[in-house]
């Protein structure tokens, strides 16, 4: 005969109560030797046992894969005879999967077995002081089985489901954009940015050269367990404002159908906390860091700049108190290092770190040594190449009688792709490509016009006649060409 649930229930609970007279009433050792002869007649008079999966397990600081899985091997079991259940809606509201309230039940048969799943959590009495989830809820799954059923379930029905849950996991998986806002945990929306490495616009040799790098970087898995290196790979993006390293940030996710981690440096107290987040992100991800050189005193100067002006306020012994707090709370450039190659970055795989700046020359160069940073790519003003893609892209051009003119004035002014690309856009109904190309043309000449102006200012104020100084110009132009897309890496 199957025991109902809610007997065992009501039986557990009048054993409970007893047991708590007892221990009130008898003294220690005698306590002892009973609470073993309880636990004896606890298991035998009941036939089930359970199993407690955790989604954070003893001191991990990792949420446990098991628990992830679970969770999604019940969201397909679950609308059976569950009556609370949580809607998740997925891609677009395209699809939702509905996973079980907490204290619910789910129960599931598996090779004439039958199976009882309960989601429940422990919620902390006091806050605890030492423990990675403060003061927050576990957590866990609690499966019930009949107990002559023990190792069919850790044998085979466990891996079933974890195997089960992992496969629905990769077919419903979401790009994810995260961020750490004003905590040490993320918090995420979905990531449906559009920018692709066709829409990219890049010297094509380029661009192929980091997709190529991308690819063999997924494949390596092999190659870096053979070599002894954590499968990671860092990124610098540098360039000026508007050359598209946010954009190739987006592509380099769309193409690898990977979460990207925002990470905000700002936010971060120090190092541990750098650490936790680090932690907290799983595998197939891009964590990035924009504008490394403003996000943070990692170069040096910035805070150097700060003290200089606070200087004359405050007197050297409060200085000195003030900068020993500070020690050991903030965030460092050797914690952001050991974050990024240290032994902890070990933790979790298939990650790129992918750091952004406009001013290379600002970074210590530890910072982006080789192994660290291992490709550098540099995003720079448009040049004809580049064009050619955003007028493609955004016009359906491929040739015009305007592109020659272009492509001088081009090679004579620095815009970067976002300018060229506003100048591409059609603003009302009546433009056309004709229109739109004109447009850039003017605005070109006047970027050009502009910088004319200034190396003319400037050559003034040296005292060098104006006459020359147009000199001067027309050489810069004629040595400078395309420096734009060179790549620096590797
Ligand atoms: N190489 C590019 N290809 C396609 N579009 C580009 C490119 N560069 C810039 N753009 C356009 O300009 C806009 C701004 O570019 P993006 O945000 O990628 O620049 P950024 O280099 O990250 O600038 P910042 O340094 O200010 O963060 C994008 O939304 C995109 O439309
Ligand atoms: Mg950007």
């Amino acid at each position: 005969m199957m025991w109902d649930m809610t007997q065992i229930g009501s039986m557990m609970a009048s054993v409970m109560f007893v047991w708590a007279i007892f221990q009130q009433y008898f003294p220690e050792e005698l306590g002892m030797h009973i609470k073993q002869y309880f636990r004896k007649l606890l298991s035998f008079v009941n036939p089930y046992i359970t199993i407690n999966f955790h989604e954070y397990q003893g001191d991990e600081y990792e949420r446990s894969k098991a628990y992830s899985s679970i969770e999604r091997y019940l969201s397909t079991n679950s609308s059976n005879g569950v009556k609370r259940l949580k809607a998740n809606v997925l891609k677009n509201r395209k699809s939702i999967f509905l996973s079980m309230e907490d204290y619910e039940e789910v129960i599931d048969e598996f090779q004439g077995m039958t199976i009882w799943w309960t989601s429940s959590k422990i919620v902390p009495q006091r806050q605890a002081l030492f423990s990675y989830n403060d003061g927050e809820e576990k957590r866990y799954y609690k499966l019930t089985c009949h107990r002559k059923h023990k190792d069919a379930i850790t044998n085979v029905y466990v891996p079933h489901v974890l195997d089960e849950g992992d496969a629905i996991a990769k077919k419903t998986r979401q790009q994810k954009l995260y961020t750490n806002g004003r905590k040490t945990s993320w918090s995420h929306i979905l990531f449906e940015h559009p920018s692709t490495f066709d829409t990219l616009a890049m010297h094509p040799d380029k661009k192929k050269d980091i997709m190529n790098d991308l690819m063999t970087f997924i494949e390596s898995k092999e190659y870096y367990k053979k070599v002894g290196k954590a499968w990671k790979r860092g990124y610098l993006l540098y360039g000026p404002p508007g050359t598209g390293k946010s954009s190739m940030i987006a592509a380099m996710a769309n193409l690898l159908n990977y979460h990207i981690y925002d990470l905000e440096f700002t936010s971060v107290k120090d190092n541990t906390d750098l650490r936790k987040l680090l932690i907290g992100t799983s595998s197939k991800s891009i964590i990035v860091i924009e504008d490394i050189d403003c996000s943070l005193d990692l170069t040096g100067q910035r805070k150097k700049k700060k003290r200089e002006n606070n200087e004359e306020e405050e007197n050297p012994v409060q200085k000195k108190e003030k900068e020993k707090k500070k020690k050991g709370k903030e965030m460092t450039l050797s914690g952001l290092l050991n974050s990024i190659d240290g032994l902890w970055s070990a933790c979790g795989s298939e990650r790129l770190i992918v750091f952004t700046t406009n001013h290379v020359e600002k970074l210590d160069p530890a910072l982006i040594r080789r192994g660290r940073m291992d490709k550098h790519i540099e995003l720079s003003y448009c040049c004809f190449e580049t064009f050619k893609v955003l007028a493609k892209n955004y016009l359906d051009v491929e040739s015009h009688d305007l592109f020659s003119t272009i492509s001088c004035l081009l090679e004579e002014t620095n815009i970067t792709p976002a300018d060229v690309a506003e100048n591409l856009m059609r603003k009302s109904a009546e433009e056309n490509a004709d229109s739109c190309l004109k447009e850039l043309v003017k605005a070109l000449e006047s970027a050009k016009e502009k910088t004319m102006m200034k190396v003319v200012e400037e050559s003034t104020s040296d005292g060098i006649s104006s006459d020359s100084a147009y000199e001067q110009m027309e050489d810069t132009d004629a040595e400078s060409g395309d420096s734009g897309d060179e790549d620096s890496s590797d």
